[in-house]
């Protein structure tokens, strides 16, 4: 990558922003030749890897991971009704192998309950089986015929986390979806994005599931990210696989099952919530590189400070950092934009004054300026990236808090639905639903909120006047 020097442009003109930033900081090539596919440059892999280590810990709590094929069986994509219906249209179909025309035309999984299913009625005999958690990190592909878009809407989703689990009662599988939305919640906590968790209304659920709960952010422009989705599933799916138990009794039953997916719309979260105009800002969980040296070069001196700055190197990663010491022949100044570019959370700056003093001067990617005691230095940094990791929290969550209004008209909706989220009450019908999001130009995002920055109500419904609850209005990406 050659040098770049040149300005973003400010984020909130966060379409411009968002597009630049994703080479600026090199974390996705958008040039490769199939529309809806990208690439990722190796520091945005890095975020990801990192990203996605933490969801990995969080899910083999009590998740095991796995993977199945790629290929899905026509025969088997076509069995459950409602989901075709949601699915037709997206899928990728392989018809020949070589020049041979297949006699049995393959799907590239768009998800893969119709890839697992068939193969959860082989494995599950007995209630002694259950309950089954399974999860897979792999790529699924939807022939998305809206804007794709790099990290939000892509035609191969490169980073598809899908648990799929399967239980005796309807009740523990309802009990799953609270501890999935427990699960989504820790993670994006790690990310310090916050999120807005609400049930989907029911034309908006996973095609073949009874309900499902999204978990949404708000984007720098107001428009929701959709960035988690748990779906309890109920018995249709068991239905259509066959997907049955031997109970205590000796009965045969139909399984409970859910499912719940994050994508790498995760990582678009991360670097649209917390950047900048100056680029990325990552958390310390998620940063390729935490910690990065510049030693000031002053005169006769070099030696020394080329000496010093390696030595925290050393102790900087002998204590499980992330670290580069960047002894470029650059101007300081050319290394601050650099890193900054990228989202390092921490700059050490030593130089001829900081080895006479023993101190070191800690910059956090948010300006914090720190001098740190030469002797300690590393915890003295971990207390700073803890702060620091802090402050993106907080942060966040004001930004977030003050793109969600509180509104009891359609005008205050139509009005508030430009910058951020619509708070209002809706008696849950379908009709006042398209007469609220014809009059404000938005949609209904969903009910049943959960979020401590709102305050959920009872009230007569916007539209109609009827017995409402709270429910949020949005543009959504
Ligand atoms: N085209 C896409 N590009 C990027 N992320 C996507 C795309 N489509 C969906 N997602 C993300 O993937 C999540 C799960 O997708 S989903 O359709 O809602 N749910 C499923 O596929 C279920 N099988 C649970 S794994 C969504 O919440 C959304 O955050
Ligand atoms: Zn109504």
């Amino acid at each position: 990558m050659e040098e770049d020097t040149g300005v973003l442009p400010r984020k909130d003109d966060f379409s411009q922003w968002y597009n630049e930033i994703l080479w600026r900081a090199e974390i996705m090539d958008v040039r490769y030749p199939v529309k809806g596919l990208y690439v990722w440059y190796p520091h945005g892999f890095g975020i990801r890897k990192r990203a996605y280590g933490i969801l990995r810990d969080l899910m083999d709590r009590d998740h095991a991971e796995t993977m199945f094929p790629l290929l899905i069986p026509e025969t088997e994509f076509m069995k459950e009704a409602e989901h075709i219906k949601g699915f037709e249209d997206e899928v990728y179909w392989v018809t020949h192998g070589g020049r041979n025309e297949l006699d049995v035309p393959l799907a590239l999984r768009p998800t893969s309950e119709t890839a697992i299913y068939p193969m959860y009625s082989l494995w599950i005999r007995s209630h002694t089986d259950l309950p089954l958690k399974l999860y897979q990190i792999v790529n699924t592909f939807r022939y998305e015929t809206k804007h794709t878009r790099p990290l939000i809407r892509l035609r191969e989703i490169t980073s598809f986390k899908e648990a799929h689990t399967v239980h005796a009662t309807w009740e523990e599988a309802a009990a799953q979806v609270e501890v999935a939305l427990g699960l989504y919640r820790e993670f994006y906590d790690s990310l310090r994005v916050p999120v807005i968790v609400s049930r989907r209304p029911a034309w908006d659920k996973f095609p073949g599931a009874d309900y499902t709960i999204a978990v949404d952010t708000i984007m720098p422009d107001g428009k929701t990210l959709q960035i988690g989705t748990v779906h309890m599933l109920g018995d249709h799916f068991s239905r259509t696989y066959d997907i049955t138990y031997e109970d205590a009794n000796g009965e045969r039953q139909y399984a409970y099952q859910t499912c719940y997916g994050i994508s790498e719309r995760s990582i678009a979260a991360v670097v649209s919530v917390h950047g900048d105009d100056k680029g990325l800002v990552l958390p310390p969980e998620v940063a390729p590189i935490e910690v990065v040296i510049v030693p000031i070069i002053v005169g006769k001196r070099r030696e020394e400070v080329l000496a010093a700055a390696g030595a925290l190197q050393e102790e900087f990663r002998n204590a499980g950092f992330a670290v580069k010491l960047d002894d470029r022949d650059m101007r300081p100044g050319a290394k601050y934009y650099h890193w900054e570019m990228r989202g390092v959370p921490l700059r050490i700056e030593v130089g001829p004054r900081d080895i006479d003093a023993n101190t070191v001067v800690a910059v956090t990617r948010t300006g914090r300026k720190t001098t740190l005691d030469r002797r300690g230095v590393v915890e003295g940094v971990c207390s700073v990236l803890a702060q620091f990791g802090e402050e993106l929290s907080q942060a966040a969550r004001q930004a977030m808090a003050a793109r969600i209004a509180v509104t009891g008209t359609l005008d205050e909706a139509a009005a508030a639905v430009k910058t951020g989220v619509a708070v209002v009450h809706w008696c849950g019908s379908q009709e006042c639903a398209e007469k609220i999001e014809a009059a404000v130009d938005a949609s209904i995002l969903g009910s049943d909120i959960r979020s401590d920055l709102i305050a959920v109500s009872d009230g007569p419904c916007i539209a109609c006047g009827g017995n409402g609850t709270s429910a949020l209005v949005a543009r959504t990406y």
